[in-house]
């Protein structure tokens, strides 16, 4: 398994984006627009791109997907949660029903007070080291957010909405664990298909390939991340918030043998709890766009989506506020 380099890419596979050395401040004004239009491209056809971000140093990564989060999963209080229950203060943890998945989350982790907290729920005398990796991987994610955010907002021609749209945003980080149990469905799968709820997903994965991300035409891709890069997928809110330009994709996660162990990290934009209301702004709205998500309440639609009704319909996003 492990990480394949540039030249075994095949067709197939998530388009690469590189956006090292990029910077919100001081940038090239041509490499920038090259990387805009190729992110467009990208998430038209594919809901998704392979981000080459070397920023993040390998160390780092090591550090968080070797070292802390299988640490994480060995402590004692997550094996005494049960199904639905919340870890003490930011940590929503669940699991999918059937599935050999884990997975736990810390919303705001560029809050060192807020990190600390959930450090201290998991290990009685606290965790520095935790606190200072999420912070410092916490601190990159962001700013290659706020890029790929500023792209993505110009590219759709809605450069003035950028500063509000940003603002209405909070930030969210998962820690994953995926494990073959007893359970085999023959294919392996450790996550069945779904589709992100929030706006934008960058998932880094730790050696252990089985990402697969649905194309627009139906292809089922596979993700290849390197060394370098991460995976980076549009999801419902920003199709809501787009209009339908921006198409989200349905992707899930396969093992590939018995023994295969594999944990993630996910970075995610989520709405901001105190403004969540997801509304297409007029711009993107005309004879040719209509309408085709009413607005609405993100956290209210979270709930739904998790619910049994929301479980069982195909596409839960229309069948809550499709016009
Ligand atoms: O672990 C991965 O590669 C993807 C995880 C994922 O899709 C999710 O947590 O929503
Ligand atoms: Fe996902």
């Amino acid at each position: 398994m492990g990480y394949l380099s540039g030249v075994d890419r095949k067709n197939l596979e998530l388009p690469i984006v590189d956006l090292s050395g990029l910077d919100m401040t001081r940038f090239d004004e041509k490499s920038w627009a090259i990387a805009r239009s190729k992110i467009a491209e990208a998430l038209e056809t594919y809901g998704g791109f392979e981000v080459v971000y070397d920023d993040v140093s390998s160390e780092l990564r090591n550090e968080l997907l070797g070292l802390i989060v299988p640490n994480m999963f060995t402590m004692p209080v997550l094996n005494k949660l049960s199904d639905g229950q919340e870890l003490p203060y930011h940590g929503a943890w669940f699991t999918k029903l059937g599935f050999p998945f884990l997975a736990l989350q810390l919303t705001d982790p560029n809050s060192l007070i807020n990190v600390q907290e959930y450090a201290n729920s998991i290990w009685p005398q606290g965790n520095d080291f935790f606190c200072n990796i999420v912070l410092k991987y916490a601190k990159h994610m962001q700013e290659l957010m706020n890029m790929i955010h500023k792209m993505i907002v110009e590219s759709l021609g809605l450069e003035d909405h950028y500063d509000s749209h940003m603002n209405s945003l909070a930030y969210s980080i998962r820690f994953s664990n995926y494990y073959k149990d007893t359970l085999d469905d023959g294919i392996n799968l450790a996550l069945p298909s779904h589709k992100d709820p929030n706006y934008i997903s960058i998932i880094c994965p730790h050696n252990v390939e089985g990402l697969e991300v649905e194309a627009a035409n139906g292809e089922w891709l596979q993700s290849k991340p390197m060394k370098n890069s991460f995976t980076v997928l549009v999801g419902e809110a920003f199709k809501a918030w787009s209009n339908g330009r921006l198409y989200a994709p349905s992707h899930r996660v396969k093992l590939k043998s018995e023994t295969e162990k594999r944990y993630a990290v996910v970075f995610s934009t989520i709405p901001n709890i105190t403004n969540d209301v997801i509304s297409a702004p007029k711009e993107l709205i005309d004879e040719q766009h209509p309408l085709l998500f009413k607005p609405f309440k993100y956290y209210d639609y979270v709930k739904f989506r998790f619910s049994d009704e929301g479980e069982r319909v195909d596409d839960a996003l229309k069948a809550y506020c499709g016009v």
